[in-house]
């Protein structure tokens, strides 16, 4: 289980200023092995700020992290490789996180190695079932990102983190450039791969409509608050806050 305690994050409001501005006020959210979870918000609300603090990338000014009450954040925090594998963040920019000219099955084979030392042969073939699993064809073992579509890109990063064989997968949806038949394409395969392997998901979104479809529990986030957290199951009702309504009316829901 993962647990955020009173979690928040500030930023310098420039590299001359002393001023801070908070992108993440306390924040206290529970999110339980195998469920699916969205965290729903405008732009700038705070939603990717309070991922990267959960992924191990950003390290709050107040609260902590815990998984299965462990505290992940210390006095002398360091990344460790521990955490990323048992949490795995698909960025917005997932696409240029690939490396150009790394192979899709090298990119895919790091973790394999970083992770589980496995030998050539087995990385070959895990490499291959993930290809699979991601609904992509084996034979782009051999191409490079660039010869691949947006949406191909994605799903080889989804591959790539999913190698690490992640309890948690927090997936930063940014499908911006995507049409809507692909970004819901992409999100019903995110939702079966969960299904399938039973991590924990967390779903960051700006849309109402695809938080809904997702998760069976909404986090619902505005300038850096978290204005509630619902568990839904096809309700719109159970919302109480009047931005979750303004959001729900946005998405056509109510
Ligand atoms: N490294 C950083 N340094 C300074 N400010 C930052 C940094 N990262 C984020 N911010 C600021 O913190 C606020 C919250 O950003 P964040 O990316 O968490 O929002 P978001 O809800 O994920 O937005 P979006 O949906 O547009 O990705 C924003 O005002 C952003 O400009």
């Amino acid at each position: 289980m993962i647990e955020t305690r009173d979690l928040s994050c500030t930023f310098s409001e420039g590299s001359f200023s002393q001023n801070r501005f908070t992108a993440v006020s306390p924040i206290s959210a529970v999110f339980k092995n195998g469920g699916r979870y969205a965290i729903v918000g405008e732009s700038g609300s705070g939603k990717t700020t309070l991922a990267r603090m959960i992924a191990g990338l950003q390290k709050p000014d107040g609260g902590n992290v815990y998984f299965d009450n462990m505290p992940l954040y210390g006095r002398r925090y360091k990344a460790r490789k521990e955490h990323f594998k048992r949490v795995q963040i698909i960025q917005q920019n997932s696409a240029s996180a690939l490396d150009p000219k790394m192979s899709v099955g090298k990119s895919i084979e790091e973790p394999l190695i970083c992770f589980f030392g496995m030998d050539k042969a087995r990385r070959k073939k895990r490499c291959e079932e993930l290809l699979t699993l991601c609904n992509l064809p084996v034979s782009y073992y051999a191409r490079l990102p660039s010869e691949l579509s947006g949406g191909e890109q994605k799903r080889i990063a989804i591959a790539r983190a999913l190698a690490a064989e992640p309890e948690c997968l927090i997936f930063d949806e940014a499908t911006n450039g995507f049409d809507l038949p692909l970004r819901k394409k992409i999100v019903e395969e995110i939702i079966d791969l969960q299904k399938e392997v039973g991590f924990t998901l967390i779903f960051i979104t700006h849309d109402m409509e695809l938080a809904v479809v997702v998760a069976d529990e909404i986090l619902v986030m505005r300038s850096s608050k978290l204005v509630e957290q619902v568990t839904f199951s096809g309700d719109p009702s159970v919302f109480q806050q009047p931005y979750s309504k303004v959001l729900l009316e946005a998405s056509g829901i109510i």
